[in-house]
């Protein structure tokens, strides 16, 4: 059977581009993925064309991969079927906007927009365009949480009443970053909300919202330690979802934060991250919320399930390696974004225009929340970055 060939365009060749990249690199059957492949065809630096061509060498790009020194270059590629667009927060707007104006598929790094106004257009502009379009949240597509969705529809736990997630990470900003750093710049849509809150909203929101037949948004309180650059080092978010036809009212707690840790000694001794809360049990997860690979399960009759979710890969002696960054991590042990990249390729394969586990409605929910609460902060970007404008120039 011919196996469908998804051809990968890269628009930035920063630290996570590289790492994404990496993972197109290892055959799909190595875990267990077989009808599809992936190959990156092309790669764009607003730097210069001469990083883009060390970015294809180092992700092992197909051979006659073409480097690009501007993102403009690479929409026009007809040989490219979707990009995945690797910017700052602050450039996801312009950048995929040029993609879908372009009519390339785009699958786009979290968090999607700057804001919800940004999102609904580039939804619009999919729609009309009839193509497919989704928010690069990996950790979403890993089988460690389908199986903890899959907890919850099966009623295993109970009636779900509450997901309390925290993704803290201890990087004291005044020492680890300087002011022009993605991390903290409000220029660049910095700040632990966008970039790292994000995730504990998408376990809340994964285990009270995408579980639900009937989803329905939920209402916000929140409050916010602001970094000296006016964007945020800690934010807490209590979020109230209303009853479905499965459950009644549940809560959501959801922080992030950049002084503390979710787990300081890196032993998990702290305990899990997550806890999702039932009637009959819960289901917990542990450190980081981004990649985690280790749940367990604790009912009321005592049953107790820990489970390991190691990342698959081409294994020992393949010389393949990944991290972020392009750190070193373990020989032939992928990331886990490969997981995602493979939902482009089945979506784009069966005709679909959005990811299968976070739909363009959830993710839009999602930005709004953050909205309310950058709003309920006076967490202000500049309105170069928040305009709904194109192009602009940032
Ligand atoms: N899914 C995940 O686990 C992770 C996701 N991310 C997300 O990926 C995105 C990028 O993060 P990351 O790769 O760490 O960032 P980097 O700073 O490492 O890379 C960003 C790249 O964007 C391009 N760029 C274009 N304009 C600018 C600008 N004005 N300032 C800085 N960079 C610019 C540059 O590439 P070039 O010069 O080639 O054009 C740059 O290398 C963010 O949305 C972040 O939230 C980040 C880390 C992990
Ligand atoms: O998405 C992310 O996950 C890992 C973090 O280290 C990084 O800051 C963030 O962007």
């Amino acid at each position: 059977m011919s196996k469908f060939t998804l051809k990968w365009g890269i628009l930035a060749t920063g630290g996570i581009a590289e790492t994404f990249a990496r993972d197109l690199y290892p055959n799909p059957e190595c875990r267990g993925v077989k009808d599809i492949e992936h190959k990156v065809v092309a790669a764009a630096s607003s730097s210069s064309v001469k990083r883009a061509q060390d970015f294809l060498k180092e992700v092992r790009a197909v051979d006659d991969a073409k480097a690009y020194g501007s993102y403009e270059e690479l929409v026009k590629d007809p040989n490219v079927d979707i990009i995945y667009v690797a910017t700052p927060h602050s450039h996801h707007y312009q950048n995929a906007r040029l993609c879908l104006e372009a009519g390339k598929n785009v699958i786009c790094e979290k968090a999607f927009t700057s804001n919800a106004p940004q999102l609904e257009k580039l939804i619009e502009i999919a729609r009309e365009k009839k193509l497919f379009l989704m928010e690069a949240v990996w950790t979403r597509y890993f089988p460690l949480s389908i199986y903890v969705r899959d907890i919850i529809t099966s009623g295993k736990i109970g009636p779900v009443s509450r997901c309390s997630a925290d993704l803290s990470m201890h990087m004291i900003p005044e020492k680890t970053f300087d002011d022009s750093h993605r991390m903290v710049n409000p220029d660049l849509a910095g700040g632990a909300l966008l970039d790292l809150g994000i995730y504990s909203l998408t376990w809340v929101f994964q285990t009270l919202y995408t579980t639900q037949k009937d989803p329905k948004a939920p209402s916000v309180l929140s409050t916010m330690r602001k970094y000296k650059l006016g964007t945020d080092e800690q934010t807490s978010m209590l979020l109230t979802f209303p009853a479905t036809s499965d459950r009644g009212e549940a809560h959501g707690i959801a922080t992030t934060g950049m002084r503390t840790s979710a787990d300081p000694d890196s032993k998990a001794t702290a305990g899990p991250s997550i806890r999702v809360q039932g009637e009959e049990g819960e289901i917990q997860v542990f450190h980081p919320a981004f990649r985690p690979t280790k749940t367990k399960l604790i009912l009321k009759d005592g049953t107790v399930e820990e489970k390991d979710w190691p990342q698959p890969g081409p294994g020992k002696g393949s010389g393949w390696k990944n991290g972020f960054g392009g750190g070193w991590q373990e020989e032939g042990v992928g990331q886990g974004m490969f997981w995602e990249a493979d939902e482009c390729a089945f979506a784009l394969k069966e005709g679909r225009k959005e990811g299968k586990y976070e739909s363009l409605q959830e993710s839009l929910e999602i930005m709004r929340v953050m909205d309310t609460v950058r709003q309920q902060n006076g967490m202000k970007l500049p309105e170069k970055i928040e305009t709904l404008d194109y192009p602009v120039k940032l």
